[in-house]
């Protein structure tokens, strides 16, 4: 494999890992070439290696395999500054400077030798990443309510409002981009600004974990829990990063229960219901199920079109004069559907490039400017290319998938086909319907969710679907 192809594979890492995890552990890795199915790696510090090693071994080695590269290993090794001597390109582990080592063959995530906490070194201070500053585009105003989120929204204006706690913990969840950070920011915001003297902590789970593992590096474990234990308010940001870290879950099991005890808030967001976050322990599930568990749903036409028109209203300040032609947000907000992210991210783009040129917005100016997002939410492929692929992939007959038996055997990989139709293309529920042997829309909404719960919590229908739309993509 060469540096090009490691540039390949990076990039579908960035695509599973998303774009902060990315930046953080995945762009620093140095690839070092590939030697008796050992991937090498220089890394910054031993802290990079290890944490890589311990969460995203699995899913690099998946995508060697993918790319057609038989890795058994991965080895991480600590990268000299410039003006040392080049760490020594070798399989083995050495004295110095190995960090980790990952074992293809024990890949559930976990690690056959990795370095301890005292073999790391000063450069490994993870302090920059204990502060949580607030957004402050992050509030209750710049919040746009709609269908989908006015549930979570209701609930966390409530607690915003303190008083006596009535729920708690509230949970907060929902797929990517979604808002719960800035849902979270914003409760934070409101409780200060109504009780500025509150202790209101916000972290991320992320950052909860290293304090943690500071805290037993320095040996200063009763700071800890004495810092954690005396807040007002505790929030802490995509919780299931703590997932499958069994010390860290502990320490936050005690924590939580010690806040509960004193009648603390306690507000969570995760990425899905807790009793759906794989490998976060059973006691913990069962203590953020006590509280109130809200989710943000999916956007709908109706609430991206919301969110453009407030931005473009906060555009105007920054843009003043700029012009907007109709029907430009009503096209962006039914072809962009992947997350809000993305919506903002296109409509940040168009401002700057409409006010560089000096140009109205208008549909022919959208397309040029915007050509590669809409190319990537433009769904090409159909919804019989669909059928075909995943009949020769579960191995049946395609018209076995579109007729009317119910065993399930076809009733499973058609309700996969039906789920891949609403996700890759743009037909409406009743046209799969059609397309599946006249079946009602009913029908395929209650398919699409059926593989939308599997996706969770059945690791094997995952991968399938992953198969499947990369083998679509082709
Ligand atoms: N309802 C909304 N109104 C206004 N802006 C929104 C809304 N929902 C999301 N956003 C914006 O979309 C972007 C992504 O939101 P946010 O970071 O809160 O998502 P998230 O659910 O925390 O995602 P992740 O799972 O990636 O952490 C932010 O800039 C946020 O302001």
């Amino acid at each position: 494999m060469n540096d090009d192809q490691w540039g390949k594979l990076r990039q579908r890492l960035l695509k599973t890992v998303g774009q902060n995890n990315y930046t953080t552990w995945i762009e620093p890795l140095e690839f070092n070439g590939l030697k008796d199915e050992v991937a090498m790696f220089h890394v910054p510090t031993n802290f990079t290696g290890n944490y890589v090693g311990q969460n995203f071994s699995d899913l690099i080695l998946y995508e060697f395999k993918a790319a057609g590269h038989e890795v058994k290993r991965l080895l991480f090794q600590v990268a000299r500054k410039s003006g040392e001597p080049r760490a020594a390109r070798r399989a083995e582990p050495g004295p110095e400077p190995v960090a980790v080592a990952v074992d293809a063959a024990k890949h559930s995530g976990q690690r056959v030798m990795r370095a301890q906490p005292e073999a790391r070194t000063a450069d490994d201070t993870v302090t920059e990443l204990y502060t949580a500053p607030l957004d402050p585009r992050f509030s209750f105003d710049t919040f746009v309510v709609g269908k989908p989120n006015e549930l979570a929204h209701a609930a966390a204006r409530r607690v915003s409002e303190g008083g006596p706690v009535t729920f708690n913990p509230l949970v907060l969840y929902g797929g990517v981009g979604l808002g719960k950070t800035h849902l979270m920011h914003a409760i934070a915001r409101e409780m200060r600004s109504r009780n500025p003297k509150a202790n209101i902590l916000y972290l991320s789970a992320e950052q909860f974990m290293y304090r943690f593992v500071q805290a037993l590096r320095e040996k200063k474990m009763l700071d800890f829990k004495q810092m954690f234990r005396s807040v007002d308010v505790l929030m802490v940001d995509d919780v299931q990063f703590i997932a499958g870290k069994d010390s860290t879950q502990e320490e936050f099991f005690h924590t939580f229960n010690a806040l509960v005890d004193q009648h603390k808030q306690i507000i969570i967001s995760a990425d899905r219901a807790p009793g759906e976050i794989k490998d976060l322990e059973e006691r913990v599930q069962s203590r953020l199920q006590c509280g109130l568990v809200v989710d943000l749903h999916p956007t709908d036409y109706e609430l991206r079109l919301g969110i453009l028109q407030s931005k473009v209203q906060q555009y105007r300040n920054t843009y003043p004069g700029l012009q907007i032609a109709d029907g430009i947000l009503e096209f962006l907000a039914a072809r962009i559907s992947t997350n809000v992210r993305v919506l903002e991210g296109a409509l940040t783009r168009l401002f700057a490039f409409a006010s560089l040129v000096g140009r109205e917005i208008d549909m022919e100016l959208t397309q040029d400017c915007l050509a590669d997002v809409l190319r990537a939410s433009e769904r090409k492929v159909t919804v019989e290319e669909i059928q075909r692929k995943v009949s020769e992939y579960y191995t049946i007959r395609l018209s076995d998938m579109i007729g009317p038996k119910r065993l399930r055997s076809y009733a499973r990989p058609r309700q996969v086909a039906m789920y891949l139709c609403k996700q890759l293309t743009t037909r409406s529920l009743p046209e799969i319907g059609r397309r599946f042997g006249g079946r009602d829309h009913t029908t395929v909404m209650h398919g699409v969710r059926r593989i939308e719960e599997l996706k969770e919590s059945d690791s094997q229908m995952a991968e399938d679907i992953e198969n499947l739309r990369r083998q679509l993509d082709e």
